[in-house]
């Protein structure tokens, strides 16, 4: 084993199995009805899927999804050029305690260092946030994209590439309204002039695999994420049915979709925010792309008054999502000896349940 700082090492519970066996993989969910031109096509078995994957594993991998093969290629080939920079290079474009866009090596999951570097960039421009989570401070943070001098198409291919995205997750966001028995464009409103990031991972090859982490345990905070991954694998995701972390297998030119705590919140906990993490290993360097698909940052998150009855309570209360941003963007950047802002903390205990604890 090579030096590792223990600022990376994961507690013993946390520590990944290297020799997984792939069991049962997360479902695989063809779009192709999508593309039909025939304007009066039955989705209905489509969206049943979509339905059952967002219930039963909170992930799932779709194929023929209209995004051309091109666009991906470019950002990946943009992707290896950048973190190929000198790390002198990268550091001009650093992100800091003020503007979380930009590169970063340092980032803790759950207050443990990941094996990884990032570049993250907004789509929003300008993107204005509120500088601080609380409700009644009126000042207001703008999140800047930074843009490596010597590297002029990398902002192209992340353009181009979001632009794609947003129009996949359009789609996505559609197929899970209708499967909550929701109108088709019922949460489209909530994403408007939404404020999404792209993020380039790359994840080091490292000379102990077996007790780091590329990400450390987590749920995404978002509405939905769409990732791009090459073909050497590390993601996991926790099995729903038995709490088993499951390789998410590379399939070439699918992305992956997980379900984020928005959706958690909106569906009122039908559909479930999974946790997942990412292995790495010791002789390949691996990239992943995510696109995180945000609500417009002055929502209110809070479950869908459609979904709600006497037999089902809403289990959450409202929060403001640019006053969330603003906290989670803040605690990122440390390792702090507490958690940062997580749904649980607006999750509504039942007075019954309060009874029995
Ligand atoms: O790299 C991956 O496969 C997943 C990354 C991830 O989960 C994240 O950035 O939130
Ligand atoms: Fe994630």
């Amino acid at each position: 084993m090579g030096e590792v700082d223990p600022a990376f090492i994961q507690a013993l519970e946390h520590q990944p199995k290297l020799d997984i066996t792939e069991a049962e993989g997360i479902p695989v969910i063809d779009l192709s009805p999508l593309n039909s031109s025939d304007t009066d096509a039955d989705f209905s078995s489509l969206v049943a899927e979509i339905g059952d994957a967002c219930k039963n594993w909170g992930f799932f991998q779709v194929i023929n999804h209209g995004v051309p093969l091109k666009f991906r290629e470019k950002i990946e080939l943009a992707a290896r050029k950048f973190f190929a920079l000198s790390k002198e290079e990268k550091k001009k474009v650093s992100r800091d305690e003020v503007n979380p866009l930009g590169y970063y090596d340092t980032e803790h999951t759950k207050n443990v260092r990941d094996w990884k570097e990032v570049f993250d960039l907004t789509l929003k421009k300008p993107n204005i946030v509120p500088a601080s989570h609380q409700s009644d401070d009126k000042e207001l943070n703008q999140f800047m994209n930074q843009w490596p001098e010597n590297l002029p198409e990398l902002k192209e291919a992340c353009e181009e590439y979001a632009e794609e995205m947003v129009k996949l997750a359009y789609k996505l966001l559609e197929l899970i309204s209708l499967s909550l028995g929701l109108p088709k464009t019922r949460l489209n409103d909530f994403i408007k002039d939404h404020a999404s990031f792209l993020r380039l991972n790359r994840y080091p090859p490292c000379p102990a695999p077996h007790l780091v982490l590329g990400v450390g345990r987590h749920k995404d905070p978002i509405v939905l994420t769409i990732l791009a991954q090459d073909d050497v694998g590390g993601l996991e995701v926790k099995r729903k049915t038995d709490g088993e972390w499951i390789l998410v297998k590379p399939t070439p030119n699918a992305y992956i979709i997980n379900v984020g705590d928005i959706i958690q919140v909106w569906s009122n906990d039908k559909y479930e925010s999974v946790e997942h993490r990412v292995m790495v290993n010791s002789e390949k360097e691996r990239f992943s792309i995510p696109f995180f698909l945000n609500p417009t940052s002055s929502t209110w998150v809070k479950p869908m008054e459609e979904l709600i009855n006497k037999q089902n309570l809403a289990k959450y209360k409202p929060y403001n999502w640019g006053e969330f941003l603003a906290k989670r963007a803040r605690s990122n950047y440390e390792k702090l000896d507490i958690e940062n802002i997580q749904i649980s903390h607006f999750r509504i205990y039942s007075r019954k349940l309060l009874l029995f604890i």
